[in-house]
């Protein structure tokens, strides 16, 4: 760690507090994760979520991570560093963002979310703190929950921060898949129109109240399933009609509206997969290019490859692993559909932010939001397992803690060592890099 000189924490998350901080020989400004638990050996380490999935994925729209450090037994993730997330740009705004940069933003999220979807792994805890923004450009950020789609379920742990939780978990169905994200995703879309949170929960049973009162109650037309949820934990959903979401959401166009509403269906398969909606209306004045007519470039063949480096020098990491040149899952199966995994799937795109229209500081559609409600974070934001223990109501299965599982250590040595993480680099926008 003495390669790098901390300049100030920029955030403080549940599994570790994040600094920023520069390489002294190269200059490069990145940002630390300092795990809040304690790794004892490097077996713990490369079975982290995180590391297991970041260290397969690379993409323009993720954040990179550049290397994993142990020293005195202690983890550091150092992250390519970000200047902003989505939340702080959003809290104590006044003017609203306007659809144009929405528009790009959203568009570079579902790239990469198509990309992590393609890659066989769900998010899961999509957020707008886990959005990171430099400039124009936005990644996403917090792979501590993400799942491999190829895993068995039941998926038993609690999963994501209350107000984007997909209602499937809010149910504790133990079946969900990458369409978690997709809900997430609608709920953030409509806030960066408003900047309100739109399904704000106090708690788990008020969670599913507001989504009620805002898309209507659960029919058996429009989730059987759903129903069978309820039935089985006990639960009565509130009887709502729901509301037109253009009633809340005034300053979004109708294409604007209408991806939220389909991603926001109570039903997952009712709701787009991310590479369908880049070819929603909404994304049309954003380039779709063809996979077949996309720049023919040399894709790696070898996953991102690392190495554990020590007082001992390199140690291969994973050595003599050839990838096998499929995806991860080339057949990928959620619990409501299958899906086939294959460069062509969509998440071939090119991005072309808007910048000829953009007038950051002129949002014809904006409202000074002076009827906006302030912003609240509810208990436990920060935390996706904090809330297991108000979810009486709903007579929840409460959290296998993630760090609890990570809790079976043993003692190690307390040498320093480094995974570098070297990533094949991205080639170009649309091709994927997953070993295909
Ligand atoms: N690469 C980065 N560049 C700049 N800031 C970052 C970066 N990564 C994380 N942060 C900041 O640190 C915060 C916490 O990071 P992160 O979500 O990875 O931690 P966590 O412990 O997993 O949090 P959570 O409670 O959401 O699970 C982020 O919301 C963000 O503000």
């Amino acid at each position: 760690m003495e390669r790098y000189k901390i300049i100030k924490e920029v955030g403080d998350g549940t599994f570790g507090s994040v600094w920023q901080a520069i390489n002294k020989l190269s200059g490069e400004v990145v940002a630390i994760k300092k795990m809040k638990k304690k790794y004892y050996t490097w077996e713990e380490c490369v079975n982290l979520r995180e590391v297991k999935s970041l260290r397969r994925m690379s993409h323009p729209n993720i954040v990179k991570l550049k290397e994993v450090i142990r020293e005195n037994n202690i983890l550091y993730f150092v992250f390519e560093y970000m200047e902003f997330n989505l939340y702080q740009l959003m809290k104590d705004r006044e003017k609203l963002f306007s659809e144009v940069e929405i528009r790009n933003w959203c568009f570079q999220v579902f790239q990469g979310l198509a990309y992590v979807h393609q890659c066989g792994y769900f998010h899961r805890d999509l957020k707008p703190e886990n959005l990171l923004v430099t400039r124009d450009v936005i990644k996403i950020a917090d792979f501590g929950l993400a799942r491999e789609i190829s895993s068995q379920p039941p998926y038993t742990e609690y999963v994501s921060t209350r107000w984007y939780r997909a209602p499937e978990i809010l149910l504790q169905s133990y079946l969900y898949s990458s369409k978690v994200d997709m809900w997430a995703m609608g709920a953030i879309m409509a806030e960066l129109f408003t900047l309100c949170p739109l399904f704000p929960g106090a708690n788990e049973a008020d969670e599913i109240y507001k989504i009620c009162s805002v898309i209507g109650t659960p029919t058996k037309d429009l989730w059987s399933d759903g129903l069978n949820l309820a039935r089985a934990i006990n639960y009565q959903f509130p009887q709502f009609p729901g509301v037109h979401l253009s009633t809340l959401i005034p300053s979004a166009s109708d294409d604007a509206i209408n991806l939220i509403t389909s991603l926001c269906s109570w039903d997952p398969c009712k709701r787009p997969m991310a590479a369908e909606t880049l070819r929603h209306p909404f994304f049309q004045s954003c380039y779709y290019v063809p996979p077949s007519l996309r720049p023919r470039v040399a894709v790696s063949r070898t996953p991102p490859s690392a190495c554990l480096v020590g007082e001992k020098g390199t140690l291969e990491w994973q050595s003599g692993r050839r990838f096998s040149g499929a995806l991860p899952n080339s057949k990928l199966t959620d619990n409501h559909s299958t899906v086939k995994a294959s460069a062509s799937l969509g998440t071939g795109v090119q991005l072309k932010l808007d910048l000829v229209n953009k007038d950051l500081s002129n949002n014809d559609k904006s409202l000074k939001s002076s009827a906006r409600q302030p912003r609240y974070r509810p208990p436990g934001r920060k935390s996706p397992f904090a809330a297991a223990s108000i979810n009486k109501d709903l007579n929840a299965i409460g959290a296998a803690d993630v760090a609890d599982k990570l809790a079976n250590v043993t003692i190690g040595n307390r040498r320093p060592y480094v995974v570098q993480l070297r990533h094949s680099s991205y080639k170009g926008w649309g091709s994927v890099d997953c070993g295909v």
